[in-house]
């Protein structure tokens, strides 16, 4: 037995799945999750002393790579001071002001401890400040495991099959309308048949958690323009795009503002955060400004606080933007060309560092793209890779990541890795 084999047999007595997140347990994969001892840079090293390059990067917040040294220095710094106050510190204005500065719809924004969090507050917000309590969503679009939300969700939930999860309260989902990703006609109907009840459409401006699925042309203006007709919110869930596709967020690189926006991950380089802002209109009704409730014991810890100023601060001395592009744009390439070769046929997306990989025929537009994809691909394609020394989201409903810290070396052998595991998942296809 591997010490990974050892410690997931223990994990399962005592954590259920023996994971502290769904996706993390490799059910759609099958084997056994590598037990990770540490990270550095692109890479990963496991319990068993094996080390691999990461397209993990703990899905998402990892944009510096593994153990940053200014990064840990910020955190090592703050700890020293004091881990917790419940007190409002500096380091909350200094990040919040940040945040404004750089991503275009933010006029005010309130620190929390997590994406779902973040999507959580958004919801309630905009639902006090409407009147109204139905909530749009989109097949695929996960926003966390808020209960409004947790329907025909992509990522972890679509991965195991339960896209819509037991417990939560039908008379809850009963004001949530689902519509396919960048189906524009369908939301113009929605909206013809109910635009007085609708609250909010909550969207990932590039969807991040069916593999990755960019926007058409069109689709985000066109929720622009059917929010404002209809005096509903537009909240763009940017946890996982925020900082991450441009320093100002898909908002920034797409040119479209939303109303709110949700933040995670990256503005936490690596500790636990999220954030929700907007119109100060909308944000000036939040407690204690206003009457929406909304709290929390660790809200803009000052350990999370220091990790994600030093991560923006270096993203904003060093703009990593075009090269991250570059690079990434070598592994989609040689993804594609490696398919090829192979005799394969897959779609790589991509946007920015973001990349999206799926055996099938045909661009990925929406969910029932992702859920028509070659499963069974997949799986020989990723422990192909893993055997390979090369970690990849042990699901085609996650997104890899590239990080600052992958170079071509680590592009070139994830390649040539990659050769071999598109051979495999196409010879027993
Ligand atoms: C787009 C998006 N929104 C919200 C969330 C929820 O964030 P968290 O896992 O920090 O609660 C996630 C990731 O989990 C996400 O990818
Ligand atoms: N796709 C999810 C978030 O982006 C993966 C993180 C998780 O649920 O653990």
């Amino acid at each position: 037995m591997s010490r990974s084999e050892e410690l997931f047999a223990r994990a399962r007595r005592w954590i259920p799945g023996g994971v502290n997140s769904p996706v993390r347990a490799f059910r759609a994969v099958g084997g056994t999750p590598p037990f990770v001892a540490r990270g550095e840079g692109a890479r990963l090293f496991d319990v068993d002393g094996r080390s691999y390059i990461d397209y993990v990067g703990s899905y998402g917040p990892l944009i510096l790579g593994h153990a940053h040294p200014r990064v840990v220095e910020a955190v090592c710094q703050a700890a020293r001071l004091g881990a917790t106050f419940g007190a409002p510190t500096e380091g909350e204005v200094a990040l919040a002001r940040v945040l404004v500065e750089a991503v275009p719809s933010l006029e005010e924004v309130r620190l929390v401890s997590s994406g779902t969090e973040a999507t959580m507050s958004a919801i309630r917000l905009s639902r006090a400040a409407t009147g109204r309590s139905g909530v749009v969503k989109f097949r695929g679009g996960y926003h966390g495991h808020v209960d409004a939300l947790l329907v025909e969700s992509g990522s972890g939930a679509s991965t195991l099959g339960v896209p819509s999860s037991p417990g939560v309260p039908a008379a809850v989902v009963e004001q949530t309308h689902l519509l396919p990703y960048n189906d524009l006609a369908a939301a113009q109907a929605l909206f013809d048949r109910s635009g007085a009840e609708i609250a909010c459409v909550i969207v990932e401006p590039v969807a991040g958690n069916m593999g990755v699925v960019p926007p058409e042309p069109g689709f985000l203006e066109g929720l622009r323009r059917l929010t404002r007709e209809h005096g509903a919110v537009l909240i763009f869930d940017e946890v996982i795009t925020g900082f991450r596709v441009a320093y100002g967020g898909a908002q920034a690189r797409l040119g479209v503002t939303p109303d709110l926006t949700c933040l995670g991950k990256v503005i936490g380089g690596g500790m636990p955060i999220g954030a929700y802002g907007g119109l100060r209109e909308l944000m000036e009704q939040v407690a204690p400004a206003g009457p929406v409730y909304q709290a929390g014991t660790l809200a803009g810890n000052p350990v999370a606080v220091a990790a994600g100023l030093r991560t923006l601060e270096i993203l904003r001395e060093e703009d990593p933007y075009p090269a991250l592009e570059e690079v990434s744009a070598r592994l989609a390439d040689g993804l594609a060309e490696a398919a090829r070769d192979a005799g394969i046929c897959v779609q790589v997306q991509r946007v920015g560092s973001l990349l999206g990989l799926f055996f099938t025929e045909a661009p990925v537009r929406d969910a029932a793209g992702v859920a028509a994809a070659d499963g069974a691909a997949f799986r020989r394609f990723f422990h192909a890779m893993l055997d390979a020394g090369v970690y990849l989201a042990p699901s085609p409903w996650e997104a890899w990541f590239v990080s600052t810290a992958h170079r071509a070396a680590e592009i070139d052998a994830t390649v040539e890795a990659a050769r071999r595991a598109f051979r495999i998942a196409a010879e027993r296809a």
